[in-house]
């Protein structure tokens, strides 16, 4: 509660900064520092914003040439792609400023050195080894007043951003309304104040998602009017408990599935409040998932949305999803939504739009594909690569039809779920599966609202985007999905989960795949020794199935005699 009190009074006070408040210290003052221990290029580098008439032929990799960015959600999974991509694509860009949290025992900077180690910063180590010296961590918690960035960073940070892109949110389904607002719109709030105080700021971009107005059926590239007044929900949630809180966030949601959803509906009118002030862009991407060219096709690193559910498709857990098969799967690969977004921060800074211009950052308008079609391509995919020790063999089957999903449910993910337990349990193991089962319904569930209808998103200001680049740039920064094969991009995906969410080795395939051979035989054992049981209880039972029994074997007996004795004839 404090929290929040403390965080709308500084949101108040950052309300009245002024655009060029005095930042106290300098541009130059802030590289004294850095430019000794971490940038040789400083000295070179050129931190004075370009005029936009110089800059409006330019290229996007030389829009950024010199620029100091800043970005929050840097260490999330589309951070970490737009942070390569820019060290990458655009290798004269001056300075990242990433906002980041000490998380887990780690402090920032641990956190950030870890980031970069990781193999999606393998093609960027190639071409500059010292790329890190471009990356300056900023220690920051979207939740606290004033960031909890430090009078002197945030000092720094006024003196010299020339763009920032903001990708940090809470993401989750489940997360209680209070904490989404204060990370989601207070901290989009926040962020914007200090946005107000750079100086040389040319572009503010915003991640949002396909999804904030999911309560609409055809979502154009506006920003429509907010479901509540943000200022008046943060002075209600301010005094209410979190009981209150919770009893009251179905109604105040309404017709959106999730808090994540209505907060981030919120943020877009909250960053819209500021189009007078600062140049803005808003991008919407649907369901981001595994990359699909840059900087190596498959690159996922996370559970989230579709993943998720593809891994533990691929282990054989899980057997069923409610999803409508004809629904359009609009999954949108996280390079082609970097892309836009650098596109984006270019097009805003040097064009200068008069309003907030949103992007729709979609595949289903343009090059549709269906959720009964993933499911095909994702079991066929687990079948020629599978993943080491799979539960049972993949094979999920997608249902629109309640009782029919409760059925499989039943059948093929509690049943043998207990069947398991009960061998764990028989061999003085602790049962696991019952709870691994009940964490994935829990997952699946909040899932479903997406995979069972679509939406239409109007995506003219995309389609106006891609007309501006040069065609060098409609290649470098391509974001045009016309292009996307789904099938092998699915399999890509597929093989990403395999590779960078399990860690698991591609030589073991062979052994994953006797495997699945061992999983087969002992299904069609179990398969061949329940018919008979049941069998023969019933035959124990009736005089009906007895006859029937005995009509059925007479007549096989028949059949192979007629067999032999015409084959002895021919003979
Ligand atoms: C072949 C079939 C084709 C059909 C395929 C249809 C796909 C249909 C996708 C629609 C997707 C819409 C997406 C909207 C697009 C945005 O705008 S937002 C971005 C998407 N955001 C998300 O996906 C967040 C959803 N996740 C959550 O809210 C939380 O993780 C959950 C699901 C509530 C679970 O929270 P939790 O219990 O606190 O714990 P957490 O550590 O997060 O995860 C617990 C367990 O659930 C598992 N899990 C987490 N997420 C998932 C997941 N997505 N799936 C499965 N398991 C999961 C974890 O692996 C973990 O398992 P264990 O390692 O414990 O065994
Ligand atoms: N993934 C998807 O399918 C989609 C995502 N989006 C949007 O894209 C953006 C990025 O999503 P994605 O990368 O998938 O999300 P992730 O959950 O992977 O990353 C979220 C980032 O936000 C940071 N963050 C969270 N809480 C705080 C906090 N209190 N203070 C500082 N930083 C914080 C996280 O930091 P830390 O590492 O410290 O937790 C992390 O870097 C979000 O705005 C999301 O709404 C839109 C549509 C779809």
């Amino acid at each position: 509660m404090v929290i929040v009190t403390q965080a709308i009074f500084r949101v108040r006070d950052c309300g009245l900064g002024k655009l060029n408040a005095s930042a106290g210290v300098s541009c130059e003052q802030l590289y004294s520092v850095r430019r000794d221990e971490r940038d040789p290029v400083g000295e070179q580098a050129d931190t004075r914003p370009r005029p936009s008439d110089d800059t409006a032929m330019t290229s996007v990799a030389d829009y950024y040439a010199g620029k100091n960015v800043l970005i929050t959600g840097a260490t999330g999974f589309m951070g970490k792609v737009l942070v390569e991509k820019l060290l990458r694509c655009c290798p004269q860009v001056r300075a990242l400023f990433l906002l980041v949290r000490p998380k887990a025992g780690q402090s920032m900077q641990q956190r950030v050195d870890d980031m970069i180690k990781c193999k999606l910063f393998d093609r960027v180590r190639e071409d500059d080894a010292h790329f890190h010296r471009k990356i300056v961590p900023i220690s920051s918690e979207l939740t606290e007043p004033g960031l909890a960035i430090s009078p002197e960073d945030a000092d720094k940070l006024a003196a010299c951003v020339n763009i920032v892109f903001h990708c940090a949110a809470t993401i989750r389904f489940d997360e209680p309304l209070k904490h989404a607002v204060q990370l989601n719109v207070i901290g989009t709030q926040q962020l914007l104040g200090l946005a107000r105080r750079m100086r040389h700021l040319e572009a503010f971009i915003h991640i949002s998602t396909a999804y904030a107005n999911c309560n609409r059926k055809h979502i154009d590239e506006v920003i429509y009017p907010p479901p509540v007044e943000p200022r008046k929900l943060i002075e209600s949630l301010e005094w209410m408990d979190d009981r209150i809180v919770q009893d009251i966030t179905p109604r105040l949601i309404g017709n959106r599935p999730n808090t994540y959803t209505y907060t981030k509906a919120l943020a877009e009118y909250v960053v819209q409040q500021e189009q007078d002030k600062l140049n803005i862009g808003i991008i919407r991407p649907s369901i981001v998932g595994a990359s699909w060219q840059e900087p190596f096709p498959g690159w996922i690193d996370n559970f989230n949305g579709p993943s998720g559910v593809f891994i533990a498709a691929g282990k054989g857990i899980l057997r069923t999803m409610r999803a409508n098969n004809d629904a359009v799967a609009d999954l949108i690969p996280v390079d082609v939504v970097i892309n836009l977004t650098l596109a984006a921060g270019w097009y805003t800074a040097v064009h200068k739009p008069k309003t907030a211009l949103v992007y729709n950052c979609t595949t289903g308008g343009i090059n549709p594909f269906h959720w009964g079609e993933i499911e095909h391509h994702v079991m066929s995919s687990f079948k020629r690569n599978p993943l080491e020790q799979a539960f049972r063999r993949p094979n999920a089957n997608i249902t629109s039809n309640y009782l029919i999903y409760q059925y499989w449910i039943l059948v093929s993910h509690k049943f043998p779920a207990l069947l398991y337990d009960l061998v764990l349990r028989l061999t003085g193991q602790k049962p696991q599966m019952m709870r691994i089962f009940n964490r994935l319904h829990k997952a699946i569930s909040l899932l479903e609202y997406f995979s069972s209808q679509d939406w239409e998103w109007n995506s003219e200001n995309v389609n106006m985007l891609m007309a501006q680049l040069s065609p060098e740039d409609r290649k470098t920064f391509n974001f045009d999905v016309r292009q996307l094969n789904w099938p092998e991009y699915i399999e890509n995906y597929c093989i990403g989960t395999k590779k960078y969410v399990l860690n698991e080795d591609m030589s073991d395939i062979p052994a994953a795949r006797q495997h699945l051979r061992k999983l087969r035989n002992i299904r069609y054992t179990f398969n061949t020794v329940l018919v008979v049981f049941i069998w023969r209880v019933f035959i124990a039972r009736s005089q009906m199935a007895r006859n029937i029994w005995y009509f059925v074997v007479s007549l096989c007996f028949k059949f192979l005699s007629y067999f032999r004795a015409s084959s002895t004839l021919t003979n």
